[in-house]
């Protein structure tokens, strides 16, 4: 029987780069990565300004590759901070789109896959999805509680990817994924230290907001009690200070750079600031590796390291030098983030799956609250 092929464009915005690819059926025929650094970033006040920056340069790369759009039959974005839901391919709808605009559960770049998506595909009469967005929330209630009553910790985390090679790793290691405890590193703009229990991710850092090690951009755990005073100096206005956390917190704060590369030139250029701050980023990341272990009680199949910090090797063994006791490490750089955008969106035109209709899967117990 012949396949019916189609040609899918996904598309990823990261908070450094916007990454595309064209996929005929799960074949990659091409994939680029276009960097933004920090200057170009810092020009737009909000993630959603960069709309039609990126959608231009988007458009421009297929443009320049001699790709014709006509021919796609789906655009697949990567999902942003909307409600937390459950995993899997949603289709791009008009409630979708409004929180992706508002940014329902913050400012990522992310919010601009499926609003890019979505206008790609308008224009083209085809349809547009998310899949495994950043606020897929799995997590058990007994990692919900903060400390204060009134604030409840999120599950916002780099999900596609971290699901993505938790899979690849499991069919690897010859056993179903759902049963693995796994620890998945997701080291890129942000940093997300997920626990993976019976193929759930039941812990993990809310890698946007201030929770974790910092990041190239971003602050992670602050002490609260400092951050609190510095809100109230009257010396800060709010989205300043959440700048300070998100955007220009982490590497970019202290050395004005996101891009873990010129970090390592610095050093070797004889940079002790940019050596002790890669040092403690690397720290930071094995601490947090150590609090999942405990999640697990210590039975931990693998740790996964992932996203683009794991090119660095230097940076890697940081880490691992303090956390190989705990587990076997696998490192799988990069992200498998366009693959498996284009495998959720085949699944849905294959007629394999049914496109999940937002808001219909919103996580059930953030309902009863
Ligand atoms: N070969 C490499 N060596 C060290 N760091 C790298 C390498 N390639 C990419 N990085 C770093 O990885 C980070 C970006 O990771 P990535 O997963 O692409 O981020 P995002 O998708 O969040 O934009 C940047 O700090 C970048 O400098
Ligand atoms: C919001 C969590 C996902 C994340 O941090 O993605 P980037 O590393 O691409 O910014």
């Amino acid at each position: 029987m012949q396949h019916k092929e189609f040609r899918l464009l996904v598309i990823n915005p990261g908070s450094t780069s916007t990454k595309i690819g064209i996929f005929d059926n799960d074949r990659s025929v091409f994939e680029t990565t276009i960097r933004h650094d920090i200057e170009t970033i810092s020009e737009f006040e909000h993630v959603i300004d960069q709309y039609a920056f990126r959608k231009k340069t988007i458009l421009e790369a297929l443009d320049k590759e001699g790709i014709n759009i006509s021919k796609l039959s789906a655009v697949v974005g990567r999902g942003g901070l909307l409600r937390p839901i459950e995993g899997g391919t949603y289709e791009v709808n008009e409630e979708m789109l409004e929180d992706l605009r508002e940014g329902f559960s913050g400012e990522h770049a992310s919010n601009l896959g499926g609003i890019i998506a979505h206008e790609i595909a308008g224009n083209l009469n085809i349809p547009s999805y998310i899949v495994d967005p950043v606020v897929v929330d799995e997590m058990e209630p007994v990692a919900r509680i903060s400390g204060v009553p009134e604030i409840e910790r999120k599950s916002i985390f780099h999900a596609l990817n971290q699901k993505a090679v938790a899979r690849r790793v499991a069919k690897s290691l010859g056993t179903p994924y759902h049963e693995l405890n796994l620890i998945v590193v997701h080291m890129g703009g942000g940093i997300t230290v997920g626990v993976h229990k019976g193929g759930r991710v039941i812990d993990v850092n809310n890698g946007l907001h201030g929770e974790g090690p910092f990041s190239p951009e971003r602050a992670g755990t602050v002490p609260a009690g400092d951050l609190v005073s510095m809100c109230f100096s009257g010396e800060h206005y709010a989205e300043e200070v959440m700048k300070k956390l998100v955007g220009q917190g982490g590497l970019v704060g202290y050395l004005g750079t996101n891009d873990a590369r010129e970090v390592e030139k610095m050093i070797e250029e004889g940079s002790s600031e940019a050596a002790l701050l890669y040092e403690a980023m690397a720290y930071q990341v094995a601490k947090e590796i150590g609090a999942a272990s405990a999640v697990l009680y210590g039975r931990v199949d693998a740790i996964i390291l992932t996203g683009g910090l794991a090119y660095g090797k230097e940076f890697v063994k940081k880490i691992t030098d303090r956390i190989e006791w705990i587990s076997d490490c696998i490192i799988q750089p990069g992200e498998n983030e366009l693959q498996a955008l284009a495998e959720g969106g085949l699944r849905v035109l294959m007629g394999e799956e049914e496109a999940k209709r937002y808001p219909d899967a919103i996580v059930k117990e953030q309902l009863d609250r």
